[in-house]
């Protein structure tokens, strides 16, 4: 019943073929994933490519080698070579049909690959070098070329790659080890950690040895390169064994490596926790971040490929035209691979009939004309991807922005002028409510930065008013965001009404800001940093506070807000309140506000352009308040174990530790104690004993 006719079989057993190639009786060659890459002209379809067996290093000959998504359809096998025909080649995806072959092709910003060519000619050809090893990490959002770019500077500058790709270790013992590397090894070899430990020897393998010559090659070039895309997910629980395999690497290293690390809507938080600055300084690891492929170099490439592809099929595919190629282009954040995979999916014949998605997609037109509009009107490249959510093209991506862009989005307000025919004519005791079109959705803006409303509320409120001009338009704006604050004060209601709180937060900070009421009042305002809320450390402050209080007023059975609020301050006021040291250096601390105290600025954090904003303790209790408190105290407990007093062995709040140097919502003891000074007050020590 369900049997295919015999037409469109040859056409299933191919793609079949191909996905399955692993299990066809070609495994012993499917290790593409860390076999050494020769340059090859046009791997994808070169039916006669030879593969050099040497280059399959010990670990790649253990167990099940998975390919590599990117490059599945590119490798060359065996049993698909001679299976591959016209229907396949129409089956290819276009991503790999239409792979960059040159430095030309390739859609990165010329200084990108500048640098990482000068990089590479420095490290693979001048060797040795003075200091450190060469290790390069190449940062930058998915898709935009960073593999594509090595790959091809290798082959221009004859390179080999050999590459890393995690093995599926499902049932590896310490037995399989043991055969396939013909010794017991030091690595301690539960499953856990046979990923490191494989990591591990394949580095110091590939390091090590020289490729075996084959017959018929040139015996030129033996350079070569080792690339690392695929981190073992061990690395991540524990970034100090990676950092302890990569100092032995440094000590050795004979040729370049190279990391690829993508960045996820989190920021660079997975380049922070494996590379962070002292590894990078320690190791001198050089960095290189690449950008989203910018929108005019997108478009080039899929008008490229659409007009190829139209050319060669003219009635099979549908190609779309340039303001669908330009929806399409927005809608991929950047990511060439995304588009292109978009591009073929939404030109697929049956696709585009059947739906016709390009030509009747409801409102499809309507916003065909407001991306040509918003883009005509911001001129060329200033059409920002990240601001017209509602422009997504089919497959667009979930695009993300990070903090830093987003407030900056909020703060600076784009506006757009309204044609006199468009004003709203407010009534004249409204009129100065007027404003210019947004060129921002405000709620979106907040969703892409993958935050929580109360969490975007409290940078908002950090960085809002160095953006303002007039006293009066600051009141209105804080009544916003005080009435933003309320609404989500209620933890029962928190979690939806946060959303409409980032709402009131955002549009009412936009609508009172007068300085950025119209479009063309909107420049001269120059870069200003942003910074991290003060509130972190006020909260942590806090929190600290209340575990002091509570640990040294213990018998008075109080809660922490009324030991702190209530009976501190009076205790303050007796002359002689009874107790012993820890406990009058937290009175003294916490329970009186001299008004002759002066009271510096706190020392503010620079919020950089891709920081995930979310403190790392805050991250994983996002919206549940109670949760962050709960996490705070064990942090807090933690750090008070390391202060605990040694007289008392009670736990002590960082602001009685007298060598802290952090700038303090509260007054440091002396401080504190120059006030008492100053009051003349006398607090006698009382040993209660
Ligand atoms: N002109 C082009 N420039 C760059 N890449 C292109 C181009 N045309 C097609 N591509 C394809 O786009 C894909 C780009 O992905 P690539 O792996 O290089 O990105 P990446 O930055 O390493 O991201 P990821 O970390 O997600 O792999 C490749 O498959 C490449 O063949």
């Amino acid at each position: 019943m369900s049997r295919s006719p015999a037409g469109r079989q040859p056409e299933v057993k191919g793609w079949l073929a191909d996905s399955f190639d692993d299990f066809f009786g070609n495994t012993a060659v499917s290790s593409s994933t860390v076999s050494a890459k020769l340059p090859r002209s046009n791997s994808g379809r070169n039916c006669q490519q030879n593969k050099d067996p040497s280059s399959v290093p010990a670990c790649s000959k253990s167990k099940v080698l998975p390919k590599k998504r990117t490059k599945s359809s590119s490798v060359d096998l065996p049993g698909n070579k001679c299976r591959q025909n016209q229907s396949q080649s129409q089956d290819e995806p276009w991503v790999d049909k239409y792979k960059p072959e040159t430095q030309n092709d390739l859609a990165v910003q010329k200084k990108k690959i500048e640098e990482v060519e000068t990089w590479l000619k420095t490290h693979a050809f001048q060797r040795p070098p003075k200091q450190g090893g060469s290790v390069l990490l190449l940062t930058g959002p998915p898709g935009c070329g960073k593999t594509a770019t090595i790959q091809i500077l290798a082959k221009d500058l004859d390179i080999q790659v050999q590459e890393w790709t995690n093995p599926i270790l499902l049932d590896f013992t310490k037995e399989d080890l043991r055969s396939t590397f013909g010794h017991v090894s030091n690595f301690h070899t539960f499953p856990s950690q046979a990923q490191a430990a494989l990591f591990q020897d394949f580095l110091l393998r590939a390091n090590k040895y020289n490729k075996l010559q084959m017959l018929g090659e040139s015996s030129g070039n033996d350079k070569k390169l080792i690339l690392i895309e695929d981190i073992p997910n061990q690395f991540y629980r524990d970034p100090s064994s990676l950092h302890e395999i990569l100092r032995r690497f440094v000590r050795t290293s004979r040729c370049p490596l190279i990391f690829i690390i993508s960045d996820n809507f989190s920021g660079d938080s997975n380049q922070r926790l494996l590379f962070p600055k002292e590894i990078l300084e320690e190791l001198c690891i050089s960095v290189i971040s690449f950008k989203p492929i910018a929108p005019t170099n997108m478009m080039k490439v899929l008008n490229r490929i659409a007009a190829t592809e139209a050319s060669m099929n003219g009635d099979k595919n549908y190609a779309p035209d340039r303001t669908s190629l330009e929806l399409l282009c927005r809608g991929c954040s950047g990511d060439i691979r995304s588009a292109i995979n978009s591009l073929q999916f939404s030109s697929m014949k049956d696709f585009s009939l059947e739906k016709n998605f390009w030509s009747r997609k409801e409102g499809n037109s309507k916003l065909k004309h407001g991306a040509a509009a918003v883009c005509k009107s911001r001129k060329k490249s200033k059409c920002d991807p990240s601001e017209d959510q509602e422009i997504q093209a089919i497959g667009g991506k979930d695009a993300s922005i990070f903090l830093f862009h987003a407030l900056g989005k909020i703060i600076y307000c784009k506006r757009e002028p309204l044609s006199e025919s468009e004003v709203l004519q407010l009534p004249s005791h409204l009129s100065e409510y007027r404003r210019d079109t947004l060129l921002i959705q405000p709620e979106v803006i907040v969703e892409k930065s993958h935050m929580s409303g109360s969490m975007f509320n409290l940078y908002l409120h950090q960085n809002y008013i160095e953006f303002f001009t007039d006293i009066d338009d600051v009141v209105r704006a804080s009544e916003y965001l005080s009435t933003a604050d309320v609404l989500c004060s209620n933890w029962n209601s928190r979690l939806v009404m946060e959303e409409y709180s980032a709402s009131v937060a955002t549009r009412g900070v936009i609508h009172s800001n007068t300085s950025r009421a119209f479009a063309h009042c909107q420049g001269g305002m120059g870069f200003r940093p942003l910074h991290k809320p003060q509130w972190f450390f006020i909260n942590n402050k806090y929190q600290e506070n209340c575990l002091a209080a509570r640990s040294l007023f213990s018998s008075f059975c109080l809660p922490p807000e009324c030991l702190q609020t209530e009976l501190l301050p009076y205790l303050a006021m007796l002359a002689n309140p009874m107790r012993n040291q820890a406990q009058i250096a937290f009175i003294q601390d916490v329970g009186r506000l001299p008004l002759k105290r002066r009271f510096g600025r706190l020392k503010l954090e620079t919020l950089t352009d891709k920081d995930p904003g979310t403190p790392d303790r805050f991250a994983s209790f996002e919206g549940d308040h109670d949760g962050v408190h709960a996490t705070e105290m064990d942090v807090q407990m933690e750090q008070n174990r390391t202060h605990e007093s040694g007289s008392d062995g009670f736990p002590l709040s960082s602001s009685q530790c007298s060598g802290s140097e952090l700038p303090c919502s509260q007054p440091q003891p002396v401080a504190a104690q120059a006030a008492m000074e100053e009051d003349e007050l006398k607090i006698e020590e009382y040993d209660s004993d």
